[in-house]
């Protein structure tokens, strides 16, 4: 059967009568690759269905969440046993501690840690914690990085914001976001800069410690130890956002691959297990000014809800049983890597892959990609393309090439085989499209 969206062009046409553009969140639009995003009815292991009975190879895996795979059996069944004893409490449970256990463990630097429902909470409720601990106002973020969607942090940002060409926001104050000093990342004579400038000032600077959301860049060698170093110098906090990279690269994070302890981090995506959360934490004697210990005020209906709390924990336990999980899973994204790479040689482009764990990118450039700037050359058409040519090959990627890609520990040799096998006619489409240009 040839591919067709007829049914999910249908129901798209339908949800844009009730929801604005048709989505709860902007980057499931496609609007940045034109056409219409597939409905999903189902998913399981390492592929998803849509309503038309097309089947795909997810590379997006929720945006990160899932990492061992869709409807695993064991967070299915857990979640089944959880959900009768009734799904939320709005009161202290067990499995708040025991996640909180979980996460502290795998992350050291995060001595306590407070649960909220989604990375952008955990965000912005750690610079208001910042800024309460510090007494200061400041925060520095880095051109492309992408911190949820509140107004402090939703300048020059990535992801769906810049897919749109719309990183500054149009409703963000101007005397919110003139708090925001907006520096290159893998600059870091420029970091200093500002600090010699204005350091004294300066809260916290917030950090992907891997950017995922201009794409996946990597740290230059020894960067991260640097801005760690400025922060401490300048008395300023340090948070790593790994909300994507948590769980993601290594069981620790980041920060466990770069041996840089921050002061504060952020988490979501994986310590859910597919469910909503999201958690902040760090240093005791910070994370300690939090009410009802401490004076900073922040709260939450749903917050540290069981049926979330038993997803993650799950999900975690599962992580941290595996044998050589991250190794493995860090080979796999090497294959595919390895085998896009030889595709594209084919054809005479030489294009750009980064991987991390099990995050992996690839962008439609000749030229290095370390920073926004860079991220921003690369050729948008020839990625469209590549995109639409996989997804009619039942190869789901991020729908732009400023997000990153997620391998899952149920992913088979043979979904990567078929992924590269895709990618031979993707590139060849690739290269007729540049031959038009
Ligand atoms: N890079 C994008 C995300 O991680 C969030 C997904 C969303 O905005 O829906």
């Amino acid at each position: 059967m040839a591919f067709n969206l007829e049914k999910s062009a249908q129901a798209f046409a339908e949800a844009k009568e009730y929801i604005p553009g048709g989505v709860n969140s902007p980057v499931r639009s496609f609007r940045g690759v034109g056409g219409t995003p597939p409905f999903i009815a189902a998913a399981n292991g390492s592929k998803l269905y849509d309503i038309d009975g097309n089947q795909y190879i997810d590379y997006v895996q929720s945006w990160g969440p899932m990492i061992i795979g869709h409807a695993h059996p064991a967070v299915t069944e857990a979640l089944r046993e959880a959900l009768v004893r009734g799904t939320s409490y709005g009161a202290p449970t067990l499995l708040e501690t025991q996640l909180a256990k979980l996460v502290t463990q795998a992350v050291p630097s995060m001595e306590m840690v407070r649960m909220v429902n989604s990375g952008t909470e955990a965000t912005m409720s750690v610079l208001r914690l910042a800024r309460a601990y510090t007494k200061r106002s400041k925060i520095i973020k880095f051109a492309g990085c992408y911190h949820g969607h509140h107004d402090s942090l939703l300048v020059k940002a990535g992801s769906g914001a810049t897919t749109l060409g719309i990183p500054d926001s149009p409703g963000v104050p101007d005397s919110i976001a003139g708090s925001t000093i907006t520096v290159n990342y893998n600059n870091i004579q420029e970091l200093e800069a500002v600090f010699s400038r204005v350091g004294e000032e300066i809260a916290a600077v917030i950090i992907e410690p891997v950017p995922g959301n201009m794409g996946m860049v990597l740290p230059r060698e020894g960067y991260l130890k640097q801005v760690r170093a400025i922060t401490e110098k300048y008395g300023s906090l340090l948070i790593f956002d790994e909300v994507m990279s948590g769980f993601r690269v290594a069981y620790g994070g980041a920060q466990s691959v770069f041996g840089i302890k921050p002061d504060l981090t952020c988490l979501g995506k994986v310590i859910g297990g597919g469910l909503p959360v999201g958690a902040y934490g760090g240093r005791r004697d910070i994370m300690e000014w939090i009410a009802p210990a401490g004076p900073v005020y922040q709260a939450g209906t749903l917050s540290g809800n069981p049926l979330a709390m038993t997803a993650g924990i799950t999900t975690l336990t599962i992580l941290s049983e595996m044998q050589d999980a991250y190794a493995k899973l860090s080979g796999k994204v090497e294959t595919l890597a390895d085998g896009l790479r030889a595709q594209a040689e084919k054809f005479g482009f030489h294009l750009q892959y980064h991987h991390i764990g099990s995050m992996f990118g690839m962008f439609f450039s000749e030229q290095p990609v370390y920073d926004y700037d860079s991220a921003k050359h690369s050729d948008v058409g020839a990625f469209n393309t590549f995109f639409h040519a996989m997804l009619e090959q039942g190869v789901y990627l991020a729908p732009s090439q400023f997000e990153a890609g997620f391998m899952s520990t149920a992913h088979t040799d043979e979904d990567i085989m078929q992924t590269v096998a895709a990618s031979a006619y993707a590139f060849a489409k690739v290269s007729e499209y540049k031959n038009r240009k």
